[in-house]
């Protein structure tokens, strides 16, 4: 069933006769519009509407799967607003602004408008399969360039260098940096989000890269912690507790799997190594038109997996002032376990 008859579903389900989308990625999930910032979607029960301006009419046209109309605000919702008088319309609420609100209040005050959440972020957890290609071929692509740049993390390179290196080859394939890439060497590695800096590697330092390419519209997510000579014990034992961790976690993914359950048995091995606090987030999440997106895989979620979510998988441990390890895999969900989709030597240290 496609994504929009499964969302009409969910419409009905939720007691809505209209939903107006604004979300970028949802937006493109129902249309295939690659400027989704730029467009909405109006999802009835028998049609879907493109709305977007003339600066996209020739692209529009050529890719978006709805039909398309194009015009600006105030337009924009006179045409809807015949067909929504006395209608309950539904609106995503995690995406659309408060002017944004007062927006549709002022241009349909004759229909009732509901806020929804998650509606067609829960759809998107399950990937088609043109959709794992897309990312198949993301993941691909970042393994690649990983490898060629892996011999630029060495003693007196900078962060910044191996980052812009990273996204100059991603550009030269197509592709752009999924995010900001995280560099993060010596002490910088006890941030999870250190994006590269103007440091220099040291030797015996750890060096956390964590890069994605987006392509097509997909993105792909992976980190690997590369040593720099010969590492100190305290920081190789920190690399193997997460690596035996990370493994662990990634055997264990299967349909039917709680994702709760799946965050504990690698914080269950990080605590029995003394590191419990230092796994300061969550074990990973959905990866698809966003980087990061449901499933979420954290001790609080009700989510559970399923056979066509692709994942992350990615445990690390910080102790500020010291060092940081990061080891972190995309997956994809199969029916009788998972397919690593990263591919990326996971070094020894
Ligand atoms: C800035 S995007 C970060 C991508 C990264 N792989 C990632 O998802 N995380 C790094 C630390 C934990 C996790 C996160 O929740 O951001």
């Amino acid at each position: 069933m496609s994504q929009l008859q499964q969302l009409r579903d969910a419409m009905n389900d939720a007691g809505v006769h209209a939903l107006w989308v604004s979300g970028p990625a949802n937006v493109r999930a129902l249309t295939g519009f690659s400027s989704p910032e730029d467009g909405r979607v109006l999802v009835t029960p028998d049609a879907a509407t493109l709305y977007t301006d003339a600066r996209y009419t020739v692209q529009a046209r050529e890719e978006s799967r709805v039909p398309q109309f194009i015009a600006r605000p105030p337009e924009t919702f006179q045409h809807a607003a015949d067909a929504l008088k006395g209608q309950r319309v539904g609106f995503e609420a995690e995406h659309l602004t408060v002017a944004g609100l007062d927006d549709l209040k002022q241009h349909w005050p004759e229909a009732e408008l509901v806020p929804l959440r998650g509606m067609i972020q829960g759809l998107r957890q399950l990937k088609m399969p043109e959709e794992i290609r897309a990312i198949r071929a993301a993941q691909a692509l970042a393994d690649q360039v990983f490898n060629e740049v892996r011999p630029m993390i060495v003693a007196g390179a900078r962060e910044l260098d191996i980052a812009l290196e990273i996204e100059t080859r991603l550009r030269k394939a197509g592709a752009e940096s999924a995010f900001g890439v995280i560099v993060a060497s010596g002490p910088r590695g006890a941030m999870p989000h250190g994006h590269a800096s103007a440091r220099v590697i040291e030797d015996g330092e750890l060096v956390t890269v964590d890069m994605g390419a987006r392509l097509n519209g997909y993105n792909s997510d992976m980190t690997r912690t590369v040593a720099v000579g010969q590492p100190s014990d305290e920081m190789r034992r920190v690399y193997n507790a997460v690596l035996e961790a990370e493994e662990a976690a990634v055997r264990a993914v299967k349909p039917g799997v709680r994702a709760a359950d799946l965050d504990k048995v690698a914080r269950d091995i990080l605590t029995g190594h003394g590191l419990g606090e230092a796994f300061a987030h969550s074990l990973g999440h959905g990866v698809g038109l966003e980087v990061h997106e449901g499933p979420g895989l954290r001790g609080t979620s009700e989510d559970v997996l399923a056979a066509g979510m692709v994942i992350t998988i990615e445990p690390g441990a910080y102790l500020p002032d010291v060092g940081g390890v990061r080891i972190e895999d995309l997956l994809l969900v199969t029916e009788d376990g998972y397919e690593v989709l990263s591919h990326a030597p996971k070094e020894p240290v």
